[in-house]
């Protein structure tokens, strides 16, 4: 009996849905075609207040009706992209800091629970001590922190929750640094000749840690607060990195000196500067090729660059880029360069996609080099300088 009546309930459905689908189909006809056979005008449903029965007809828009983004490819080749205008930097930083707590607020978060316990027995501190290296922090760093915060700890007498992160605050942002020079020099001299000099920044690192895209987001931040730009691209080992490079300062009407692939990168550094001094530009950006598959090569390749640009006056910025991600092999990547040569700020890349932020700490060290900028994206705005103490705050945000 049972199966009877599901056997006529199925047998009901299925011509109801059966008759659903062909109303539906009579609701929604294959639209007329016009009388030439061109497709109708397109119709809107109508809106609130509108007459239902009444059909409204919009009005076609052609290609030439729409207008495009400010960023829109060369389609048609003909060498002209509109100049784009880049974030203001006032609004670039709001935006970077609140998107740089969002990646970094674990380490502070899990510190601050660990301190908060009611007894900080020796497993306590140990835990402690565990979150920081897990962050990269290192191991020196660590054990001073670890250090410095029992003793603090210990004389504090109450823990409250804001006297714990009032603390922990003081003891991260004497870890990080404050007294620093995080300024990255682009500020141009002028020659025992009376010459105009432009500044030149030297951008290294391993190829993939972010170097040509932060060379590029570099002459951004410097058009963005009025300089003009000549950009190097002094890796000649691979044409499409020139390519990169020459994109990046196409977007914001800077010029790209490049060489012929498999070039000497320090002829094209040289040109550059060049092209920098005849055309009074205030900055020039060098990207070079950062292949470490010998180190001498490296070493030899790199001193020479910076050689040669020294010929036609001094080199006022050498940054290291890093990339956050890759911790310790970083650390081993930033020794090599160091040795290879002088290096005056790290710019750390990636930093929005990975939750160390105590690589800071550790590379710093590493290196005696300030971290003078973060990379907070793939975006082209999204660049920013490092702030001890919004770096701080973002951690135990
Ligand atoms: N999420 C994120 N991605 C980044 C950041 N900086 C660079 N990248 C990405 O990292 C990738 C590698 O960047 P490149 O600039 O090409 O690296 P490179 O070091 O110049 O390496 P080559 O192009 O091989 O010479 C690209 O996809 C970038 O968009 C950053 O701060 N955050």
């Amino acid at each position: 009996m049972d199966i009877l009546i599901l056997v006529v309930v199925i047998a009901v459905v299925a011509v109801a849905a059966g008759s659903g689908l062909v109303i539906a189909r009579r609701r929604n006809p294959a639209p007329p075609r016009e009388k030439d056979g061109t497709a109708p005008p397109p119709r809107r449903e109508p809106g609130v207040g509108e007459d239902p029965d009444v059909t409204v007809e919009e009005e076609r828009r052609t290609i030439e009706d729409v207008t495009l983004p400010p960023t829109a490819p060369d389609l048609l080749g003909t060498g002209t992209r509109p100049v784009e205008v880049p974030e203001p930097t006032a609004g670039r930083l709001v935006r970077l800091r609140s998107r740089l707590a969002r990646s970094q607020n674990t380490l502070g978060k899990g510190l601050l629970n660990l301190l908060s316990r009611e007894h900080l027995d020796e497993d306590t501190w140990e835990e402690i001590e565990d979150t920081l290296l897990t962050a990269d922090v290192g191991v020196g760093p660590t054990q001073e922190l670890v250090e410095r915060l029992r003793e603090r700890v210990r004389v504090l007498g109450t823990r409250t929750p804001e006297g714990l992160r009032a603390l922990l605050r003081e003891e991260l942002l004497t870890l990080v640094g404050t007294d620093l020079d995080r300024v990255v020099h682009t500020e141009g001299g002028v020659s025992a000749e009376g010459e105009e000099r432009p500044a030149v920044v030297l951008v290294v690192g391993v190829n993939g840690t972010g170097k040509t895209t932060t060379a590029g987001k570099l002459a951004r931040v410097l058009v963005a607060d009025g300089k003009s730009v000549v950009l190097g691209a002094a890796d000649t080992f691979r044409a499409a990195a020139a390519d990169q490079l020459q994109t990046w300062g196409e977007r914001v009407g800077a010029r790209t000196v490049r060489g012929a692939e498999g070039g000497d990168p320090a002829a094209v550094a040289f040109e550059a500067v060049r092209e920098g001094i005849a055309q009074t530009a205030d900055v020039v950006l060098v990207d070079t090729a950062g292949r470490l598959h010998t180190k001498t090569g490296l070493m030899d390749e790199l001193g020479k660059v910076k050689r040669v640009v020294e010929k036609q006056g001094p080199v006022n910025e050498v940054l290291l880029v890093l990339d956050a991600t890759t911790g310790q092999n970083g650390l081993v990547q930033a020794r090599v360069f160091a040795e290879a040569v002088d290096i005056t700020g790290i710019a750390l890349t990636k930093l929005d996609g990975s939750a160390k932020g105590g690589i800071v700490v550790a590379v710093q060290r590493e290196l005696g080099v300030p971290v003078k900028l973060i990379g907070l994206g793939e975006g082209a705005d999204d660049l920013a300088p490092f702030e001890p103490e919004a770096f701080v705050d973002a951690l135990i945000s």
